[in-house]
């Protein structure tokens, strides 16, 4: 059975989280070997600085009070304050945070933010809850994390199972708390408290910069393209728009329930019109493949979207596309990383795919911080020069020191993060 993100095996999701955070640090360690760096170094940056574990009670509808589990990790502060999402989540894990922290420090290092990584999630199943119980529960976790976020601190985002909507709870709630109105402490806000033009696609036009930028490098035009994309959610949904006004021919979606496929390219407006909230369409259709066969199909472009360990030791050498782009956050382990990379397939590592949410963040905070907001078209041209120089960066970096995409990423990505502890006399 494919691992789902809502499985409810609790012992499977830890292994998996443990996994996560064991495989970055492996990774880690090889890029700081790679620099240069000290023993001393991976140390430091094995783990989160500093991680907070919460408990937040609730009254729910039912006039009872639940007591909820809920965490922050903040990986490192040496580059500046620290930033990433919040998810809610019944699975979350102290370790999977702390792995996720860690992707956050990585990701602001390759597109060069002022940022060092952090996140957060709360242990609980939001799609049970009612709307005030959620709030209840988003204002309690702000209660209870305010001493150690803020606008120059910590700054939280939307993740998994999180929004605008509780963004802006939580907002209030810390504005209330400080006795003033402090926009740039979260990010993801709706537009009228705040928000950026461009956040809510900002992943997937970030995947689909560094898609254009791949298939340059592979000589693949994207007119008539083959795209398959595994999950239909929020990443992949609008991915799937992008790509279909691109003129690439998206072959094959997915999600939870399935696959669909058809050669000729799928009709993709009408899928995203029949789509739910929750990224789910399959389920319409009787004709369905499973997320097993659709990853080796025959295609130009894979793009996991959806959850990790989907390409392992098992499928890599089936995979038949020449470009895999990670929207998810690890969808591929480390050994088919390896057999892609020797079969010549260019793997694009999620720490660089999917940079596009987090840098039009730092767009919001910075349009926060100046009290001055952008257009739409403004946030999209600056949007793409960064994640084009980023993905040059980690594309020559992979060349010069023949290295594959995923420790060139982390090599650009660790390396500030690393001076700017050295500098400030850390290690
Ligand atoms: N949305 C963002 O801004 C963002 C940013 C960075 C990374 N990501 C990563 O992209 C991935 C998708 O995020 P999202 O925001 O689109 O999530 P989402 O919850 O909106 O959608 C998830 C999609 O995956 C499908 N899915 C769930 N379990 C599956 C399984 N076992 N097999 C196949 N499909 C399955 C769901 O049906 C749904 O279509 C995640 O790994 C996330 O961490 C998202």
């Amino acid at each position: 059975m494919d691992k789902d993100v809502t499985a409810s095996d609790g012992e499977v999701q830890k292994e998996d989280s443990l996994d996560v955070l064991q495989s970055t640090q492996t990774v880690i360690k090889e890029a700081l070997d790679k620099l240069g760096y000290p023993e001393e170094v991976y140390e430091l940056l094995k783990e989160p600085v500093r991680m907070l574990t919460v408990r937040i009670p609730v009254r729910m509808d039912d006039g009872k009070v639940k007591v909820f589990t809920g965490y922050r990790a903040q990986h490192n502060d040496a580059v500046g304050p620290t930033k990433g999402g919040v998810r809610f989540h019944p699975d979350v894990t102290m370790d999977e945070v702390k792995a996720l922290s860690i992707w956050m420090s990585l990701k602001a290092g390759i597109v060069d933010l002022p940022y060092g990584g952090g996140k957060g999630g709360i242990v609980c199943e939001p799609r049970k809850m009612s709307f005030r119980e959620l709030e209840a529960l988003s204002r309690g976790y702000v209660r209870a994390i305010s001493q150690v976020v803020g606008p120059n601190k910590d700054i939280p985002a939307p993740d998994v199972f999180t929004n605008s909507q509780i963004m802006a709870w939580m907002l209030d709630e810390y504005s209330r708390i400080r006795e003033f109105d402090s926009p740039g402490f979260i990010t993801g806000k709706p537009l009228v408290l705040g928000g950026s033009h461009g956040r809510e696609s900002a992943t997937a036009k970030g995947v689909t910069i560094v898609i254009e930028e791949a298939a340059k490098r592979k000589g693949i035009k994207l007119e008539g393209a083959r795209v398959i994309i595994q999950g239909f959610g929020n990443a992949g949904s609008y991915l799937a728009k992008f790509m279909h006004d691109a003129g690439a021919k998206i072959v094959a979606i997915s999600d939870v329930y399935g696959a669909l496929y058809d050669k000729d390219g799928l009709d993709i407006d009408y899928l995203l019109d029949r789509r739910d909230s929750f990224g789910t369409v399959t389920n319409l259709f009787k004709d369905r493949l499973t997320n097993k066969e659709m990853l080796e199909l025959d295609c130009d472009i894979l793009v996991p979207a959806a959850i990790q360990n989907q390409i392992t030791s098992e499928n890599a050498h089936n995979i038949k596309a020449e470009i895999v782009v990670e929207a998810a956050n690890g969808p591929t382990t480390l050994e088919a990383t390896k057999i892609l990379t020797e079969r010549g397939i260019l793997l694009v590592p999620d720490v660089l795919a999917s940079v596009g949410g987090v840098t039009v963040s730092y767009f919001e905070w910075v349009q926060n911080n100046q009290g001055y907001y952008w257009s739409e078209q403004e946030v999209q041209e600056k949007l793409r020069e960064v994640i084009v120089k980023a993905f040059n960066n980690v594309y020559n970096t992979a060349h010069s020191r023949k290295v594959d995409m995923r420790l060139a990423a982390y090599m650009v990505g660790v390396r500030k993060m690393a001076e700017a502890a050295r500098f400030r006399g850390w290690v």
